[in-house]
């Protein structure tokens, strides 16, 4: 709304007209004031004049008649006694111009008088005025001469002067006689043309001794008069400035004396008034009240004008108050309209103001009411809300519930109590950490203490509880705080649910996942959590552990032989016997197939493991019932021991596989404890390494070939290539300290692509040669490691090698291992078939020793079963390992496979051998593996086995001459 105010409002202008009428009338009042004081003021000043104009004029006559006294008093008066009678007289009084005595002379007393004069002034004569001339009176009966004079000049006119014939005499002495009193002559001029401006002072002289009481006696006694002359003006200005009233520039003071009014005195002109005016206010504002004073008395017989006129004065000095009282009154309500004004316009807008509050709060108004009714509507809708809420609460698996500032519960539905199976009396009104003590003291109870204090959400806490029937279950909390409108805490609130199942479940599938599913035992992973906690245990008490790596001997050979089931009992049953062997707090764990850990922890010394380890070894070594049959298991333990020595959990594990190694290398079921000589054989394979990265680049390697013998002939009819390593510092390195180096880092496969091609080039030429002999080819076996087996190129490679070479086929025997079939059989089956396709012999070296089962022997594509040297080794004393050789023998041959017996050292090995049906032999008893030079003149010697069977010494072959 807009605002309109108009530009000056009526309150304001009545204002200014109320104040205008006030400063007016308050004008008009003190101007009224002021011309009443004014006028006093005059009226005061002018009486002051008159009177003292009056007064002077009577002490004028006081002055003749006390002149006239000297007369009275002295009956001959001279002139010098007159003179200085009356000098002083004319010293005070300077407006008197002449005191004279007069005497009324006859002609002879003049001529007396003449004469008495011309004594001392020859030629003096009574002189009178004719015509305005001073001459020699003319002769009368009566003369009334100036007898004495002062001051005394010898001017004519004064002493001598007869006055009688002048116009004014006769009268004014005839008035003098009649009344009896002083007269005044009327104004005459003392010297023509000079304006008539004085007068005449008489008073009678009369002859002492007659009476005096009538006009007639006092005419009779006249004898003359005392006179003087004066100047009218003179004795005004005299006696104004003897009474100080000269100075009052604002007055206008005329002074006229006689019947015609002359004018004899004025002071104060008009002009010089207006000429002092320093302010000339205008024309409306000069209210000038022309004002006089008028007076008339009589002097003697002449009658006297004073008039007094106000003449204008400063305007301030007389109006200043009415011109304060105008311009204040003026300024009051200019103020005073502009204060209305003001007020008034404040007021307006107070008014507008108010009115567009009003609007604005109708508006307001509407807006709540259309607030009100939405509220009242969205209430509505929340109360539905909440009803569906709690009624989907009441069905739901899920509670809710409320927590007020200090956390403590103030809410919880129903459903919880239900679930926990706990009394609501011991949640309402306290806190999780005041139902639970203790729960501030966990990780987790500190993290959501921080949350709730940081006041953030919180989602999925979980908890467990044990209710009232002693069984504990799973909770889950989700909270979010809450905030009032103020955005004051409140508290908390949030739902609920139960999650025991899912709890279980989840401990289900860790235990799973941390569990060997077989035996239950803790598996790898677990193993290594529970190595680093019992390292950390360890390292916190500066306490000693150990830690076993048990391998079982031959459980291959069970698994083989009585097939996965048995051996998963085995396994089962080797389990609950290790975990009987040990305490409760020690660590039982699968490692791998046949591989058990066990963690040894608070065991005070070594002496001590030694029991454990003696006891485990006791405990497994019991005989057992598989399929029927009763078998006994051995193993090889190495024992790791950590000293708080900072050495990481996984070498435990490493050292314990190295010292087991040991274990086994020095013959089954025996253990060993690591030591730091077991590593140094670890340096020495990094030193190994090193060199063998360069060895084939510097024709390092050579080939050894060990003669394969047919036991029922006894005749060479095939030689196994084996690697030998011709180290310039080392010397001859044995295959065992560098293969599984080499494949390890997959050098096997350049250098056995070397052997490969380096052995089947030899066959060749040997081949080429003998069959120049007339001999019968040989097959050469040369080994496959795993990472050539697991070369994509291989099969087309060993093609190529044949090809390059021009070896036939069959006369190549590849050696596989067990270990390349485990991992991918299909895979592995494939490879074999196609490795069968080109025409090469397919060995399974080390049989016995792997995972291999004879069931998947069936159905790889193989020629020959090598049987592992260990088993060969027993043979001759091992009722068991003798069995198994014999068992392995049988089913090869039920496989139509070839048996070769490797590692045969001793006669009674090959009797064995050859009494139970196996094929073939290899072994230091018939050759070490030599050199093929030396091969070579094996063969031309024609050596063989039979003459070592009927315990000839084999002669000495005739040496079969070589082709040029
Ligand atoms: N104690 C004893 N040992 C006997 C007797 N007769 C033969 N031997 C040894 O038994 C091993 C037979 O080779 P293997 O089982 O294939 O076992 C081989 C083979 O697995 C591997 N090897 C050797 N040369 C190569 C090769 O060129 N390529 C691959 N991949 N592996 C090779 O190294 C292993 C060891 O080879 P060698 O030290 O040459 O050891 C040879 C051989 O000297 C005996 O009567 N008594």
């Amino acid at each position: 709304m807009a605002r309109r105010f108009t530009p000056v409002s009526l309150a304001a202008a009545v204002t200014l007209a109320a104040g205008l009428c006030v400063t007016g009338a308050l004008f008009l009042a003190v101007s009224a004031l002021e011309y009443g004081k004014q006028s006093e003021g005059f009226q005061q000043r002018a009486n002051l004049r008159v009177a003292a104009i009056r007064r002077g004029l009577d002490d004028a006559v006081e002055v003749l008649t006390v002149t006239n006294q000297l007369f009275r008093t002295m009956p001959e008066v001279t002139q010098e006694q007159f003179s200085d009678f009356a000098r002083p007289l004319l010293q005070r009084h300077p407006f008197m111009l002449s005191f004279t005595h007069q005497r009324w002379m006859t002609h002879d007393e003049r001529l007396a008088f003449e004469a008495r004069v011309a004594a001392g002034r020859p030629g003096f004569t009574v002189t009178e005025i004719r015509a305005g001339q001073i001459v020699p009176a003319a002769k009368r009966e009566r003369y009334l001469v100036a007898e004495l004079f002062a001051p005394l000049t010898t001017q004519p006119g004064t002493l001598g002067l007869d006055v009688w014939p002048l116009a004014a005499t006769p009268a004014t002495a005839e008035r003098m006689l009649h009344t009896g009193k002083p007269a005044a002559t009327p104004l005459v001029s003392v010297m023509q043309p000079v304006q008539r401006d004085s007068f005449v002072l008489l008073m009678p002289l009369y002859r002492p001794g007659m009476p005096t009481e009538t006009p007639r006696q006092r005419r009779a006694a006249w004898s003359g008069e005392t006179a003087a002359l004066v100047r009218a003006p003179h004795l005004v200005h005299t006696i104004l400035q003897y009474g100080g009233l000269l100075d009052d520039p604002h007055l206008l003071l005329r002074v006229y004396a006689g019947d015609d009014a002359e004018l004899v005195y004025t002071t104060g002109a008009e002009t010089d008034a207006d000429d002092r005016r320093w302010f000339t206010p205008p024309p409306w504002l000069d209210i000038h009240r022309p004002e006089h004073v008028a007076k008339r008395f009589d002097l003697l017989g002449q009658t006297w004008h004073v008039r007094v006129d106000a003449l204008p004065r400063p305007f301030l000095a007389d109006h200043a108050g009415s011109l304060i009282a105008l311009v204040g009154g003026l300024l009051f309500s200019l103020l005073a309209a502009a204060l209305v004004h003001t007020l008034e316009q404040r007021s307006r807008r107070v008014q507008w103001l108010v009115d567009e509050r009003t609007a604005d709060l109708r508006r307001s108004n509407a807006q709540l009411n259309d607030d009100v009714a939405a509220r009242k509507r969205t209430e509505r809708a929340l109360q539905e809300s909440e009803h569906r809420f709690r009624r989907l609460l009441a069905l739901s698996s899920d509670w809710y519930w409320e927590q007020d500032a200090n956390f403590c519960f103030t809410q919880i539905t129903d459903g919880f109590f239900d679930k926990a199976r706990v009394q609501r009396k011991d949640y309402i009104g306290r806190t999780r950490w005041q139902i639970a003590p203790g729960y501030l003291e966990s990780k987790v109870g500190r993290d959501h203490y921080a949350l709730l204090q940081a006041r953030q959400p919180f989602a999925n806490l979980e908890h467990e509880i044990t209710g009232n029937d002693g069984i504990t279950r799973w909770f889950q909390s989700t909270g979010e705080p809450v905030y009032d409108a103020q955005g004051e805490f409140r508290g908390y609130r949030g739902t609920g649910s139960d999650i025991t199942e899912r709890k279980m479940t989840e401990q289900r599938i860790r235990h799973i996942a941390h569990h060997d599913a077989l035996t239950g035992l803790p598996n790898r992973i677990l193993l290594q959590d529970r190595l680093a906690q019992a390292v950390a245990w360890a390292n916190r008490g500066g306490r000693r552990m150990w830690v076993l790596l048990i391998d079982l001997d031959r459980f291959k050979f069970v698994n083989d032989t009585l097939g996965h089931k048995a051996g998963d009992q085995l396994l089962r049953t080797i389990a609950g016997r290790l975990r009987a062997a040990v305490r409760e707090s020690d660590t039982v764990a699968r490692l791998s197939g046949d591989e058990f850990v066990v963690i040894l922890c608070e065991h005070a010394d070594s002496a001590l493991v030694d029991e454990v380890v003696e006891r485990i070894m006791g405990a497994l070594a019991q005989p057992m019932t598989l399929e029927g049959k009763e078998f006994c298991v051995t193993c090889s333990i190495g024992v790791a021991a950590y000293a708080a020595d900072g050495t990481p959990a996984d070498h435990l594990i490493e050292h314990a596989d190295i010292a087991m190694y040991a274990a086994k290398k020095l013959g089954r079921n025996r253990w060993q404890f690591y030591h730091d000589a077991m590593n140094e054989q670890t340096e020495e394979r990094l030193r190994i390494e090193g060199a063998l990265r360069s060895a084939l680049e510097r024709n390092e390697f050579v080939l050894h070939y060990q003669p394969q013998v047919d036991l029922a002939s006894g005749r060479i009819v095939g030689m196994e290539a084996l690697l030998r390593w011709q180290h310039p510092e080392l010397g001859m390195v044995p295959p065992q300290r560098f293969i599984g180096l080499a494949e390890e880092t997959g050098l096997i496969v350049p250098i056995g692509a070397w052997v490969l091609r380096t052995a089947c080039a030899q066959a060749k030429a040997w081949n080429d040669m003998w069959e120049l002999c007339g001999l019968a080819p040989l097959r050469v076996a040369v080994n496959l490691s795993a990472r050539q087996f697991a070369q994509p190129d291989l099969v087309a490679s060993i093609a190529a090698v044949l090809d390059d070479t021009g070896l036939p086929a069959a006369c190549l025997d590849l050696e596989l291992t067990e270990s390349l079939f485990v991992d991918d059989v299909a895979q592995a089956l494939d490879l074999l078939h196609q490795l069968k396709a080109l025409g090469v012999a397919l060995s399974i070296d080390d049989f016995g020793t792997g995972y291999s089962s004879f069931s998947s022997l069936r159905t790889f594509p193989i020629d020959v079963l090598k049987i592992d040297r260990s088993f060969v080794a027993d043979i001759a004393s091992d009722a068991d390992e003798a069995a198994i050789v014999v068992s392995i023998i049988a089913l090869a041959h039920n496989l139509k496979l070839r048996v070769i017996a490797e590692g045969v050292e001793s006669t009674a090995q090959l009797e064995f051998l050859r009494a139970h049906g196996c094929d073939e032999m290899q072994g230091y008893h018939f050759s070490r593996p030599v050199p093929a030079e030396e091969f070579g003149k094996m063969i031309r010697s024609g050596r063989s086995l039979a003459a070592e069977l009927r315990r000839e010494p084999a002669p000495e072959p005739e040496p079969i001459p070589l082709p040029a």
